[in-house]
């Protein structure tokens, strides 16, 4: 059925993220599920398509974006996912935590932390909405750390500190994993570790860990959008498993858009 024109007031564009993102991938499998021919995706970064999106919304515009759980904008703004009937994005994922091979021995402390971590979506979003206002990544995640001792007292049950030890983690600039990351840095430098963060494009972020060029990452979206990745470098990195459940990907309009699913964009 038609969504009123829907296609034309966005002029047939998916607002979408950066190009190596593996939800840009499971749209253009959308795109393909859903015969979108003349529906092309944008690629942009994370944080133009929440500028994007907050625009849009600000003037009650249409638009449609790759939206995921956990994030700020639905703390922020009234928006739902389109329903996926053909299933393009997966039944959600779990976010892991995927260290190279080798570090268990190499760093016995930091290995242990890292197989240690785990949180919920909305301890993530505390930090999100943080950094969103205005915060500094690092300044929003260390006052976190200092709120939640307990919980951060379960990751580091029985690590040794360290003296100055280099650790590299990487991620990309997704809101979600940045956040991650600089909690994760933040016990780290408590934690006695010369910590360094460093922000590649996703492909090059798997690649790292693999190769052992980078120590660990907080951010394999497993099984569903790294579903490529996890292919291509399963072999090389160890995944240390789940340190957040119940992760969503899909495309997100905002509430006051009259329609429900992907098969209602028309072509
Ligand atoms: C946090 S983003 C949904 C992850 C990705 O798309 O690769």
């Amino acid at each position: 059925s038609s969504s009123g024109g829907f296609g034309e007031e966005v002029d047939y564009t998916i607002t979408g993220i950066d190009a190596g993102a593996g939800i840009m991938s499971q749209t253009d499998q959308a795109i393909e599920d859903y015969n979108l021919s003349n529906w092309n995706l944008q690629a942009s970064s994370g944080a133009a398509m929440t500028s994007a999106l907050g625009d849009a919304i600000a003037n009650e515009e249409p638009i449609i974006v790759t939206g995921w759980t956990p994030h700020w904008k639905f703390a922020e703004y009234d928006l739902k996912y389109l329903e996926d009937p053909e299933g393009s994005y997966g039944d959600g994922d779990d976010i892991h935590t995927v260290v190279r091979q080798g570090l268990e021995e190499d760093l016995p402390g930091a290995y242990q932390f890292l197989d240690q971590f785990q949180w919920e979506a909305s301890n993530m979003e505390e930090i999100m909405v943080e950094i969103q206002d205005g915060t500094e990544p690092a300044e929003a995640a260390a006052a976190w750390v200092d709120e939640n001792e307990d919980m951060v007292s379960e990751w580091t049950d029985g690590v040794e500190e360290v003296d100055g030890e280099a650790i590299e983690l990487v991620y990309v600039a997704w809101d979600s994993e940045i956040a991650s990351t600089n909690v994760v840095g933040e016990v780290l430098t408590d934690l006695g570790y010369d910590v360094t963060l460093t922000q590649l494009e996703a492909g090059p972020m798997f690649a790292a860990v693999a190769d052992g060029e980078a120590d660990g990452m907080v951010s394999g979206w497993f099984p569903n959008t790294h579903a490529s990745q996890m292919e291509e470098y399963g072999d090389s990195y160890e995944d240390l498993g789940p340190n957040l459940e119940g992760a969503i990907t899909g495309l997100v309009v905002p509430e006051y858009m009259d329609i429900e699913s992907i098969e209602d964009l028309e072509s």
